[in-house]
C-alpha cells in the first residue's frame, strides 16, 4: 500500500533527516515509526502526502510515485492528524468537521449529518457539535482532529504525535478508542509517537528510527521486544522488555484457584487465622479483601468500605499473562480476582502459577 523505496531526505542545510529508507507499509495496517527526538520520524511520514519531497528514491502510494500524483488530489486519500488537534478556532466543532466533505461538494446539510455521527464515532456526545474548539478539553479537542481526519473516509490516515499532548489517563482513553476504531475501519495507519509503549499497545508494526535517519528494525511488536536486532533497539524498547513481553502471551493456561467470594452480611460469621483474606462481593461485583483485623472493624460496626483492603486488578479471562500477573501481585491476599467477561468472579490466580506457565512456555521455545 505505502512503499518507501532507498528514500533520503536531505535539508538544504545538510542534515540528512531520513537516510536510504526501505519500508513497504501493508494496507489495512497499523505502523508506528517510533525513535528519538530528531531521528527523522516526521520527515517520513511526511514524504508519504508530499508535505517533504524525498531528495533521492521513492514514495508510492497503491502502486504510484507520489511525485507524480497532485499533492491535492493525493491528500484527498490520506488524513492527517497531528498533535494539537489544529481545529480553526473560529468554527463550530461539527464545522470542522464538516469543512473537506463540504469542499469535496457534499451539500452542507449532508456534511453535517455525517459529522455528527462521525463525532459519535471518536466517542464524543454530539451535544458539544455546536461549540467552539476552546470549549473543549485536550482530549475531545483530539477526538474531533481525528473525526476531522476521517471525514473524507480516506483510506490511510496518517496521525504525528497524537495524543502526546494530553494527560495520561487521557491519553490510554484516546488510545483504547483508536483500537476500537481501527477494529471497525481498518484503515492504513501510519503513527509517529516517542513512546514505545503506546506504539507496542497500539501497532502490528513497528519502524525504530535511530539517529541520522537510520532504520534500525521494522518488525511486529512481539518480535521486537523478543529479539531486538541491535543495541540501539534493545536499549530503546527498554530494561522491562522481558517482562512486557508477557502481554503477547495468553493467561488461559494459567491454573484458578476456587475463591469462595462472600457479601457484607457473611463478614461478621468469619473465623479467619492469620494471613487469611476473603474476597468481599458488593452489587455482585469484587468489591476489596477483609482478614481477621477487617472482620473486628465490622463486628465493631465499620462499614464494608472501611472493613475491606481495596482490591487490585482484575484478570478477565482470556486475558494475558501480564494481566494474571498484575491482578495476582495487585491483591493484598496475593489472590488476583478472576472475572468472566460479564464480570462474574470465576476464580483466582497466584503469582507463582503465572510464574509456572511463563518457565513452562519459556523451555518449550528452547
Ligand atoms: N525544514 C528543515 N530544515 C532543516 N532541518 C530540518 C528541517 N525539518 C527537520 N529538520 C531536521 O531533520 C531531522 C529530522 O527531523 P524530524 O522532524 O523528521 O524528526 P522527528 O523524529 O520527527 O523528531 P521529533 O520527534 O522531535 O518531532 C532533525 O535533525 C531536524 O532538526
Amino acid at each position: 500500500m505505502i512503499t518507501f523505496d532507498s528514500v533520503t531526505k536531505t535539508y538544504p542545510d545538510g542534515t540528512t533527516a531520513v537516510d536510504t529508507l526501505d519500508l513497504t507499509i501493508e494496507e489495512g495496517s497499523f505502523t508506528a515509526f517510533v525513535g528519538p527526538s530528531g531521528c527523522g520520524k516526521t520527515t517520513s511520514m511526511r514524504m508519504i502526502n508530499r508535505m517533504i519531497d524525498p531528495t533521492s528514491g521513492t514514495v508510492s502510494v497503491d502502486g504510484n510515485d507520489v511525485s507524480t500524483v497532485n499533492p491535492v488530489t493525493l491528500r484527498r486519500g490520506i488524513g492527517y492528524v497531528i498533535q494539537s488537534a489544529g481545529l480553526m478556532p473560529h468554527q463550530r466543532i461539527v464545522d470542522n468537521v464538516a469543512t473537506v466533505p463540504v469542499l469535496q461538494g457534499v451539500s452542507r446539510k449532508q456534511a453535517r449529518n455525517d459529522a455528527i455521527r462521525l463525532l459519535e464515532r471518536v466517542g464524543l456526545d454530539p451535544s458539544l457539535a455546536n461549540r467552539f474548539p476552546a470549549q473543549l478539553s485536550g482530549g475531545q479537542q483530539q477526538r474531533v482532529g481525528v473525526a476531522r481526519a476521517l471525514a473524507a473516509d480516506p483510506a490511510i490516515l496518517l496521525m504525528d504525535e497524537p495524543f502526546s499532548a494530553v494527560d495520561p489517563v487521557v491519553r490510554e482513553d484516546l488510545q483504547n478508542e483508536m483500537l476500537r476504531l481501527q477494529g471497525e475501519l481498518r484503515k492504513t495507519i501510519v503513527f509517529v509517537t516517542h513512546d514505545i509503549d503506546e506504539a507496542v499497545k497500539l501497532a502490528d508494526r513497528i519502524a525504530i528510527f535511530g539517529s541520522g535517519g537510520r532504520l534500525h528494525q521494522y518488525d511486529t511488536p512481539e518480535r521486537l521486544l523478543a529479539a531486538p536486532a541491535d543495541d540501539f533497539v534493545s536499549g530503546f524498547v527498554g530494561r522491562d522488555r522481558g517482562y512486557r513481553l508477557l502481554q503477547f502471551s495468553s493467561g488461559s493456561d494459567v491454573a484458578l484457584e476456587p475463591l469462595a467470594p462472600i457479601t457484607e452480611s457473611g463478614i461478621d460469621a468469619l473465623d479467619l487465622g492469620p494471613d487469611e483474606w476473603r474476597l468481599v462481593l458488593v452489587d455482585g461485583r469484587p468489591f476489596g479483601w477483609v482478614d481477621a483485623d477487617g472482620v473486628r472493624a465490622h463486628a465493631g460496626g465499620a462499614g464494608v468500605y472501611d472493613s475491606c483492603s481495596a482490591g487490585g486488578s482484575l484478570f478477565v479471562e482470556g486475558g494475558t499473562l501480564r494481566q494474571a500477573l498484575d491482578a495476582a501481585l495487585s491483591s493484598p491476599s496475593g489472590l488476583g480476582v478472576v472475572v468472566d467477561s460479564g464480570g462474574t468472579v470465576t476464580g483466582g490466580v497466584r503469582a507463582a502459577d503465572v510464574l509456572g506457565v511463563i518457565e513452562r512456555e519459556r523451555k518449550s521455545v528452547r
